[in-house]
């Protein structure tokens, strides 16, 4: 495969039974051939989305001592600020070239997860800045419920399977800025090969060059989403539940030629995590006769602990 297939969900939503079961045949084919694919008729607003890239704009340009208040010590950087060369891809001492601001879960239904889950960060600068990542949050958690159900039926589970599991889930939305590159970067990246962590990522900003995935040949296939795609992708954590038949794929943000390089890059992807509890345990009907699990059992909270040492995030 060389290009990413393109699926709009109104389909999945509407009353035609024809189209819904299209839908679920081409999101779970395109997730088991290159684990990435582009989604229009999502529940993002086009007013929403640049009222958060102004935001988010606004909050890079605040002066460094001003962002670094928001980088908060023991939080492992679920929360707030991460400055930039902090994180690297699992496996890499350099760190990728790029600073982020994590939002995560608004729990207020659940007091044993309100306390498990730190407390979201606020911007005392940027009057609209929460309200506009809350908001976008919440739609990008939404479009994420009816593309796990379409993944559910093409799973052969039940349709709400993974709604118990994602219900005050432990989703982080993370708002990179590349910022411009002023000198040869020796061996660093805007990311690094890397696979992500959770059941499946909601990207916002993947319009021009940068983000390439890896196919099954080993190529680098350039991803790039229309204006209104979403693209999404499958996480580890929904590969080892269904025994690789889904894909976690390698992918990547190149730094741009050099005649670009005075150019900031800002993407925003939604990483759609479970609660800590759900187990990654390979589905038994995934594991085919003959065949061995590819993974041991684990949940879903011990793994992303796992991930974050990985990542220089957390230390132990
Ligand atoms: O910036 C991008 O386009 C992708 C970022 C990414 O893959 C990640 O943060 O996991
Ligand atoms: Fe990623």
């Amino acid at each position: 495969m060389t290009s990413i297939p393109s699926v709009d969900l109104t389909d999945f939503l509407s009353n035609d039974p024809s189209k819904k079961t299209k839908f679920i045949e081409d999101i779970g084919n395109a997730f088991e051939n290159i684990g990435f694919v582009a989604l229009s008729g999502h529940f993002l607003s086009d007013t929403l989305v640049s009222q958060l890239y102004e935001e988010i704009k606004k909050f890079f340009d605040l002066p460094q001592e001003t962002k670094n208040k928001y980088e908060i010590e023991g939080l492992g950087g679920q929360r707030g600020y991460t400055s930039f060369g902090k994180e690297h891809a699992k496996g890499r001492k350099e760190g990728d070239l790029k600073e982020f601001w994590h939002f995560g879960q608004y729990v207020t239904d659940n007091p044993a997860l309100k306390e498990e889950y730190p407390e979201n960060v606020t911007v005392t600068e940027l009057p609209r800045f929460n309200a506009v990542g809350k908001e976008t949050y919440q739609m990008l958690e939404k479009t994420a419920q009816y593309v796990l159900r379409a993944l559910a039926l093409h799973l052969d589970l039940e349709e709400t399977y993974f709604d118990v599991w994602i219900k005050n889930g432990n989703s982080i939305l993370r708002p990179i800025h590349y910022p411009p590159i002023t000198t040869e970067p020796k061996n660093a990246v805007r990311a690094a090969a890397h696979g992500d962590i959770n059941l499946i990522t909601l990207l916002m900003g993947a319009h021009g060059k940068g983000l390439q995935v890896k196919n099954h040949q080993g190529e680098w296939v350039d991803a790039i989403a229309k204006p209104d795609q979403l693209m999404i992708n499958v996480g580890d954590m929904l590969s080892r539940l269904t025994n690789n038949r889904l894909k976690s794929t390698i992918h990547q943000v190149v730094n741009p030629p050099r005649e670009l390089w005075n150019t900031s890059r800002y993407s925003i992807p939604f990483f759609m995590h479970p609660i800590s509890e759900m187990p990654l345990n390979c589905l038994p009907h995934c594991v085919a006769q003959g065949q061995t699990k590819a993974y041991e059992d684990i949940t879903a909270g011990e793994f992303l602990h796992q991930r974050l040492i990985e990542l220089g995030l957390i230390k132990s």
